[in-house]
C-alpha cells in the first residue's frame, strides 16, 4: 500500500496538485507551459467536458474529431513535469482507493506543444522542431533509478567536449522517447533538444550576471554532430517528459515553435502567431494517431 504521505489525495479524492479524478483525463495528453495556452487549444475541441484549475496546472478535457484529448499546463520547468507526469500516471495506473499499483497498466501519450530557442543559425524563427532526443541539463532525472539509461549520444557528446576537458555544468545525460508513429513519420524537422534548468544562465543568457554556459561552450555544443543529429534548440521541459514518460512505459513527443534564435540573437516579432500554427499542426497529428 502506498502511504498517504507519498500518494497524496485531497479530501475529495482528487490527486494532490492537479486536483483531478481519474475519469477527468484522456489517454492522449497535450502539455503546454503557459496556462493561457490551454484555452487556446481546447477552444478548438468539439466539446469540453472537464475544466479544472489548480495553481499553474490548468486542465481541459474534451474531444476533437471523435478523439478524447486532455490539455494540461505544466508551468515552467522539469520540477513541474515531475508533478504532472507522476500524478497523471497515478490517475491511470494506481488504484487510488486501494493505494496499489494496478496489474494492467495504461499506456499514455504525451504531446508537448511549446516554445523554444533555436540553437542553430539555419533553423529560422517561426519554424517547428520535433525533439528526437533531449540533453537533460536540468537535474531531475538523476533522482530516478530507472530514468537515466546510458545513450550513445551522451558518449558522443562527451567525446566532442574533449572527454570532459571542456566542462559541461552537469553530467551529460541524453534521453529518447518512443515517439507516437504519426509524429515519427512526419516531415517535422528534428534534432536534439537541450532542456535547461532556467531561462537565463542555464541557457547561456547574460543580463547582469555572467552565464556558466558561456559563448565558447555554446559554440562547441553547436558544432556537435552525430549522424544526422545535432543540438537544435533549448527549452525547459522536454528531458523531464521524455525521461519520465519512457521510464513509466508511455509514449511522448515534444514539438517546439522556435521563437528565439540564440545563434543570431533574434526574437520573433509575433510569437503568438507561431504558437497558433503549432497548435493547429499538433492537433492535426494528435487526432490522427494510430495508437490508442
Ligand atoms: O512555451 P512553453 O511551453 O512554456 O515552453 C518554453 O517557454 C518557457 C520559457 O519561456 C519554458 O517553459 C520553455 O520550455
Ligand atoms: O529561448 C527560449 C525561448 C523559449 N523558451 C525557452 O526556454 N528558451
Amino acid at each position: 500500500m502506498i502511504q498517504a504521505s507519498e500518494l497524496i489525495l485531497r479530501p475529495s479524492g482528487a490527486i494532490y496538485h492537479l486536483n483531478l479524478h481519474p475519469e477527468q483525463v484522456a489517454k492522449t495528453i497535450i502539455t503546454v507551459g503557459d496556462p493561457e495556452r490551454v484555452k487556446l487549444i481546447s477552444d478548438k475541441f468539439d466539446k469540453v467536458t472537464t475544466r479544472v484549475e489548480a495553481r499553474e496546472f490548468v486542465t481541459h478535457t474534451g474531444e476533437l474529431d471523435g478523439v478524447p484529448l486532455t490539455v494540461v499546463s505544466t508551468g515552467i520547468g522539469t520540477d513541474n513535469i515531475d508533478i504532472v507526469l507522476n500524478e497523471l500516471d497515478a490517475l491511470f495506473n494506481i488504484d487510488l482507493d486501494k493505494r496499489e499499483v494496478k496489474d494492467d497498466l495504461a499506456k499514455l501519450t504525451f504531446i508537448r506543444l511549446g516554445t523554444s530557442g533555436s540553437f542553430q543559425p539555419d533553423l529560422p524563427l517561426g519554424s517547428f522542431l520535433m525533439s528526437e532526443a533531449a540533453l537533460a541539463a536540468d537535474g531531475l532525472l538523476p533522482f530516478y533509478l530507472d530514468a537515466s539509461v546510458p545513450d550513445p549520444l551522451a558518449y558522443s557528446l562527451h567525446a566532442h567536449l574533449d572527454r570532459g576537458e571542456v566542462k559541461f555544468p552537469v553530467p551529460i545525460l541524453v534521453v529518447r522517447p518512443t515517439l507516437p508513429s504519426i509524429f515519427a513519420e512526419s516531415d517535422l524537422p528534428r534534432g536534439v533538444t537541450l532542456t535547461a534548468s532556467g531561462f537565463y544562465g542555464p541557457q547561456g543568457r547574460s543580463l547582469r550576471l555572467r552565464a556558466g554556459l558561456h559563448a565558447g561552450l555554446l559554440e562547441r555544443l553547436r558544432n556537435w554532430q552525430e549522424g544526422d543529429l545535432r543540438l537544435t534548440n533549448i527549452e525547459m521541459e522536454t528531458s523531464g517528459i521524455y525521461g519520465l514518460a519512457t521510464a513509466l512505459g508511455h509514449r511522448a513527443v515534444s514539438v517546439s515553435a522556435l521563437i528565439a534564435n540564440r545563434a543570431l540573437g533574434t526574437f520573433h516579432e509575433r510569437p503568438g502567431e507561431v504558437v497558433e500554427k503549432l497548435i493547429e499542426r499538433g492537433l492535426e497529428l494528435a487526432t490522427n494517431m494510430r495508437e490508442g
